[in-house]
């Protein structure tokens, strides 16, 4: 039995990952749900699941939760995270919150050698370097549950590093793929949220209409993969059906294919090396495919990937400013106080006005996140 601490329960991956723990209720049981503030949908899960150990981001959400469920073990805010990841009661650790916050916790469960079912990509993001270096010392694999890259690391079974010749992540083009940059201009909050093939939170959401997704998932796929940024490569392909390619020295390409379904991902990351069955899930039937389509990524159109792959390489704290940033702006923008292209403009001027600290500490790193969001608030006022 693997005891499951999943943090980001509330949220979408986090509500596929319950689905695929209750399929396999012999297997997984749930150690820990943390979540930010939706009581309302954390509440049921609790009195399903009986975890051992609850976080919630803050005091009057906990209050909430023990009033309608009296559970002893209430904790609040990274701290409480960052204590679920320690404690020896969990086997695996799931990170699917919205966004760095859970840097110190993923970095703690590393250290607690627990298995990591990494979804969170912008902890990798804002600290790659950190990440990995604890994830060798300690001898924790970080298992992908990013469809991209969980498509690439079952490519990469059983082959060696250096026998690849590229990384190709496939890109659905998001939202707005079909509309010229002026087009863009005139787009609101539920035109960028409506998705073409995946149901997923806001955020990631507008990040895939504004390519910024692909472009932390380039960072992610550095890191994961020890992979330098003249390796990957990207491409929109329409039907998000090929999750993603790796090329070999030989020019042999290996691809991971399957209907766009999150649950099967976040299985694997559970079930590895072990493949489980999947109920309620389609079997990709390709002659019900009429065609595939695959184009070539343009960078003006999608600058924020063209800022990702200069952010990446720059390394320091670049991708930090680059990932609060645009955390930071496509917040304001959910909110209505800015409008879509304002996202890359703010990205831009952030990575611009900050001068980049080689090699960041994690308090470093925390400090320029909190710099830049002030940063990129300050440039509506
Ligand atoms: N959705 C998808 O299909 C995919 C998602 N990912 C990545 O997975 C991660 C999660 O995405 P997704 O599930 O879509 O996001 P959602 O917005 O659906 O869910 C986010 C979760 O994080 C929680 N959360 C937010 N802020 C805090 C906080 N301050 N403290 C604690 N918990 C918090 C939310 O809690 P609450 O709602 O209760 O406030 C919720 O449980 C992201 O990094 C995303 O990029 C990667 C690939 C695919
Ligand atoms: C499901 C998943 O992994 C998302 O990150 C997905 O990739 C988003 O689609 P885009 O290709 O539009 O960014
Ligand atoms: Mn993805």
């Amino acid at each position: 039995m693997k005891n499951i601490a999943l943090l980001g329960a509330t949220g979408s991956i986090g509500e596929q990952t319950l689905e695929v723990i209750r399929q396999h209720k012999d297997k997984f049981s749930v150690f820990a749900l943390a979540f930010g503030t939706n009581a309302g949908k954390a509440i049921p899960m609790i009195r399903e699941f009986e975890p051992e150990a609850v976080v919630t981001a803050d005091e009057e959400t906990r209050q909430k939760v023990f009033e309608a469920t009296t559970h002893k073990n209430i904790m609040v805010g990274s701290e409480g995270m960052v204590a679920v990841a320690k404690d020896p009661g969990a086997d695996v650790f799931v990170n699917a919150v919205m966004g760095s916050i859970g840097l110190p916790a993923t970095l703690e469960a590393i250290r607690s050698r627990k298995r990591i079912a990494i979804a969170n990509k912008e902890t990798l993001v804002t600290a790659g370097h950190l990440v990995m270096a604890e994830s060798r010392k300690y001898d924790t694999p970080l298992l992908p549950v990013d469809s991209e890259h969980s498509a690439i690391f079952q490519a990469l079974n059983g082959e060696r590093n250096e026998d690849v010749r590229r990384l190709i992540i496939t890109a659905s083009g998001g939202s707005f793929r079909d509309k010229t940059r002026e087009e863009l201009q005139g787009v609101n909050v539920k035109d960028a949220l409506n998705h073409p093939n995946w149901n997923m939170g806001a955020k990631i959401t507008v990040d895939s209409a504004s390519m910024m997704n692909k472009g932390l998932e380039v960072i992610e796929a550095h890191w994961l993969f020890n992979m330098p940024y003249d390796k990957i490569h990207v491409l929109l392909h329409r039907e998000s059906v090929i999750h993603s390619l790796v090329e070999f020295q030989d020019r042999s390409v290996m691809a991971q294919l399957g209907s766009p379904d999150m649950k099967v991902p976040i299985q694997y990351a559970l079930s590895y090396p072990e493949r489980i069955p999947l109920s309620g899930s389609e079997s990709l039937e390709l002659e019900d495919l009429a065609e595939l389509h695959f184009q070539k990524m343009d960078m003006e159109r999608f600058r924020c990937l063209k800022f990702a792959f200069q952010a990446g390489r720059q390394g320091g704290s670049m991708p930090a400013v680059l990932n609060a940033a645009n955390e930071q702006a496509v917040a304001m923008f959910l909110n209505e106080q800015i409008s879509f292209l304002d996202i890359e403009a703010f990205v831009e001027r952030a990575l611009t006005e900050h001068n980049s600290v080689s090699e960041p500490s994690l308090s470093d790193i925390i400090e320029i996140d909190k710099e830049t969001r002030k940063r990129v608030e300050r440039y509506v006022k």
